[in-house]
């Protein structure tokens, strides 16, 4: 990309992100969110690339779908698809309306809408490697755009060897001339602190910092994750008891009840922990730790964020336990195990189950155990954040409890999803004339407060990205930070060829991760049977 290109991208027109604070930050409503851009002389263009793909199909669509309902989009906007795959506009209209499965689905003029959004959506089929094939783009885009300042956003939804390859041609042929050009890229951003690197190098070559989105984290974009900010540091019954003080460990677990069907060909070179665990998780619990930041700046909160990750204790093998999903057979039907699916290896090793006990070596988080669990194929689909206090000093019905203090410590439950919820587990008096305790959930469960469904994590991160906020995206040293974290194991893991434990489909998990919790006198929040919030 040449300098004057470089420049009109960095200096893109403003949005609605003014004196750097996003401006949704302040609003308490989804549908107060007015159209992106009120300026008739600009236009965004939006380019999938890999437009034939799961995600896009899955997630990108719809989210885009989402914010044109909303009304979210910008007044001139235009989607591209872009993939080999041979399609007319009219078959990536008929795909994409097929798989609009979306939360807007059942709301009022739907397919109206719909209609009304499809035809702004096109298809160009190009090899990704191929400049000609991206300047045969920009024709089109061009058309579309016609003389309005031309903002462009490519979205990399394509497998991850070839993120360079389109960077290149794209930033060659298909930048924007007068607006912004942004590349929104999927992850797994590398597979280690050195893959990771070069990527970055990779893209340098082609693009600014600023203009690189980079390893789209939607975990940041659930609403739950959102809102740990918001409960922490706008509430003052939480803040004060946020440290070593009061909470004896913090638990991050995800769990998904299918295997990777469909997807044992990417997820083989990545296993669970590079899938899970160094991006979603980590991100989770250094949005958790981090001390107050200055502002609600993007990179406030990332400055923040940067030094939990660089105050990390190395992480050792012997806080690791790492599992894999075997056959198993339930009600007559019988789940595949995860070596038999045709697109792994018969004798991999690769995990889809890990446990890991982390700990922040600074003043607030000196000694507390964070746990971590990720696993495919288990139980129960579900993503939460636990947080377990200590008990209370003397405490007076000791008695009530019986042996087991343990079960009558506070524990704070924040259900990023399904079924979204904040509870916190108290101890309370059954009602009557006796004095016995219970334990009692304060409950704040979305459904029944909110009426409104939560806007997907797609959908804000797109928002996001169209608008320059790049609060939810990553920051470069924040990702050096997780790769230098997690780099040394997954070396230590594969040189030593550790083999998993295996454990049922369908299961919780290998027994190990009891073990690893126990080490540390923890016990997992969502292995007991608790009342339903
Ligand atoms: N699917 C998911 O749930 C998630 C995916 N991601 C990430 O998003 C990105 C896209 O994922 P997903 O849609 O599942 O990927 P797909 O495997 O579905 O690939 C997307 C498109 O890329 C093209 N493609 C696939 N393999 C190759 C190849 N070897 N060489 C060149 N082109 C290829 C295909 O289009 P065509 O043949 O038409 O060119 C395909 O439709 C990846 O980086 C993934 O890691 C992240 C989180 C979740
Ligand atoms: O990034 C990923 O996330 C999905 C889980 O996302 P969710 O929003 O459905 O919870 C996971 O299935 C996939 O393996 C991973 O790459």
């Amino acid at each position: 990309m040449d300098a004057d290109v470089k420049n009109a991208a960095i200096s893109a027109p403003p949005s609605k992100v003014e004196n750097g604070s996003p401006s949704h930050v302040i609003l308490d409503d989804f549908e107060d969110l007015s159209p992106l851009s009120e300026n008739d002389d600009s236009t965004v263009s939006i380019t999938v690339v890999g437009a034939s793909g799961d995600l896009a199909k899955k997630k990108i669509f719809p989210a885009l779908f989402a914010l044109y309902y909303e009304d979210c989009l910008p007044k001139h906007f235009t989607i591209f698809g872009y993939a080999r795959s041979k399609m007319t506009d009219a078959e990536l209209r008929n795909m994409v309306s097929r798989t609009l499965t979306c939360r807007i689905d059942k709301r009022e003029n739907c397919n109206e809408k719909m209609e009304e959004f499809l035809k702004r959506c096109f298809y160009h089929s190009g090899q990704y490697d191929s400049e000609e094939h991206f300047m045969d783009l920009d024709k089109k885009l061009k058309q579309h755009e016609g003389s309005r300042v031309s903002n462009r956003l490519f979205y990399l939804s394509i497998p991850p060897n070839i993120f360079l390859n389109v960077v290149k041609c794209a930033s060659k042929s298909a930048s924007s001339v007068n607006g912004w050009t942004r590349v929104i890229v999927e992850k797994p951003f590398g597979r280690d602190s050195e893959s990771s690197a070069a990527l970055t190098r990779g893209l340098k070559q082609y693009l600014v910092e600023d203009q690189i989105f980079r390893w789209i984290d939607h975990y940041l974009g659930k609403e739950l994750v959102e809102n740990l900010s918001v409960l922490r540091f706008s509430n003052l019954v939480f803040e004060p008891l946020w440290s070593r003080q009061y909470i004896r460990n913090v638990q991050l677990i995800f769990s998904e009840d299918f295997g990777t069907e469909g997807r044992g060909g990417y997820f083989d070179r990545y296993g669970i922990i590079r899938d899970i665990m160094q991006n979603h998780l980590l991100q989770i619990l250094a949005l958790f730790a981090m001390e107050t930041p200055i502002s609600l700046e993007a990179e406030d909160i990332r400055n923040e964020k940067v030094k939990v990750l660089r105050s990390m204790k190395p992480l050792q093998l012997e806080d690791v336990v790492i599992g894999q999903y075997k056959s198993h057979t339930k009600g007559g039907t019988t789940y595949p195990g995860y070596t038999e699916d045709k697109t792994v290896p018969n004798d991999s090793i690769t995990p889809t189950f890990a446990a890991a006990a982390l700990f922040i070596n600074n003043a607030r988080w000196d000694g507390v155990p964070f746990l971590m669990k990720a696993g495919k194929a288990l139980h129960k689909k579900g993503a939460e954040i636990r947080v377990q206090f200590r008990h209370v000093p003397g405490n007076l019905y000791k008695r009530s409890f019986g042996t087991d203090l343990d079960t009558a410590t506070n524990e704070l439950v924040i259900r990023v999803q399904p079924d979204e919820a904040i509870y916190l587990k108290i101890n309370n008096k059954i009602p009557g004339l006796g004095m016995r305790l219970d334990r009692s959930n304060l409950n704040l469960h979305y459904a029944a407060r909110y009426s409104k469904e939560i806007p997907d994590a797609y959908e804000r991160l797109l928002l996001d990205a169209i608008e320059g906020e790049r609060r939810l995206f990553i920051r470069s040293d924040e990702l050096d930070a997780a790769w230098e974290l997690f780099t040394p194991l997954l070396k230590e893991l594969e040189e030593k060829w550790i083999a998993p434990e295996l454990y049922p489909y369908g299961s919780r998990g290998p027994v190990g991760a009891h073990y690893l919790a126990a080490k540390y006198n923890v016990r997992w929040g969502d292995m007991t049977t608790e009342q339903k919030a």
